[in-house]
């Protein structure tokens, strides 16, 4: 099957595409995803963007003298650091609705705290057995997609920051794999799609020989254990996707140009499917 043939069976669907790794900070790979996403709007995708911005968040942080560290793959968040958070995503939503512009779209940022996009609750994570508190963390607990929906009904791509709301209207920090995966499951969406700077999940990490090409979620369930680092968030996201009805979710290498447009979308990385296994 051609990929036009492909893109052509595939019309109508939902796919999420969280923009993330390498592609998010070289340019040509960033203009390159642009021009993908384009594509697939034009072969009658409906395609929604979330992006986080892990290194750009450091890179900020540093800047303004504001300490920060990663617990079990989520950072630390005191509340001077969370609005540094919220002005380094707008202003990346910014950019890649932009460059999305640029490529021929129509696209529109969306904060996650705005429109109630996503309400989260204050979490905590395990770390060796012990209780880690993150302070302005959060876990998503609901999402209100109407304003995305109204974006994508109108020929848009919306480009959703990883951000939300929790009690009392205090800002959350959430992993973006995690909100990807939320609005995938609040979307009904067919597809997760997740860049990443790697060529996807490895058995044996750091084994390279390792790679894993497609694994349905309970085999997944038992490895999520045995992972490290930004492996754990991006696993587990992809885990609560297919859980929750997503009909599959994408690992793929973000350094690879056009890895979006290797059919199907990038099934040189990672597929996760739901248990019972879907035969598209
Ligand atoms: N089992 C594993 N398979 C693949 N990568 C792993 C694994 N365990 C840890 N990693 C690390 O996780 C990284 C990807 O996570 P992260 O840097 O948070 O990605 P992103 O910035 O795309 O969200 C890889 O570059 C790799 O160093
Ligand atoms: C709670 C938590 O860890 N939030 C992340 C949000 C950004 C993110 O997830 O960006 P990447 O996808 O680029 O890693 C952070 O502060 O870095």
């Amino acid at each position: 099957m051609t990929m036009t043939s492909w893109l052509e069976s595939h019309r109508g669907e939902t796919v999420i595409i969280k923009f993330g790794g390498n592609a998010m900070i070289d340019d040509e790979l960033a203009r390159a995803f642009c021009d993908d996403v384009v594509a697939l709007g034009r072969a009658g995708i409906r395609a929604v963007i979330t992006h986080g911005g892990g290194p750009q968040i450091s890179s900020e942080l540093i800047a303004r003298g504001i300490r920060s560290e990663f617990r079990g793959g989520l950072r630390v968040t005191t509340s001077e650091a969370v609005h540094v958070v919220r002005d380094v995503l707008v202003r990346i939503g910014a950019d890649l609705a932009a460059g999305l512009g640029a490529a021929g779209a129509t696209a529109s940022a969306l904060a996650g705290d705005e429109h109630a996009l996503f309400t989260a609750e204050r979490a905590g994570t395990e770390v060796a057995g012990e209780r880690v508190d993150l302070g302005q963390v959060g876990e998503i607990t609901a999402v209100e997609p109407s304003a995305v929906l109204k974006v994508l009904d109108a020929g848009g791509i919306p480009v959703v920051s990883a951000i939300a709301l929790g009690a009392g209207s205090e800002l959350l920090n959430v992993n973006a794999d995690a909100a990807a995966a939320s609005l995938a499951v609040a979307l009904d969406a067919d597809w997760l799609i997740l860049l990443t700077d790697i060529a996807g999940l490895y058995r044996d990490w750091p084994n390279r020989d390792s790679l894993v090409g497609e694994i349905d979620a309970a085999q997944l369930a038992t490895l999520l254990p045995t992972l490290e680092s930004g492996m754990i968030p991006k696993v587990a996201a992809a885990l609560h996707a297919v859980q929750g009805g997503v009909g599959r979710a994408v690992i793929v290498d973000g350094r690879v140009p056009h890895v979006l447009l290797a059919e199907p979308f990038g099934a040189s990385g990672t597929t996760i499917t739901p248990a019972e296994r879907v035969v598209s």
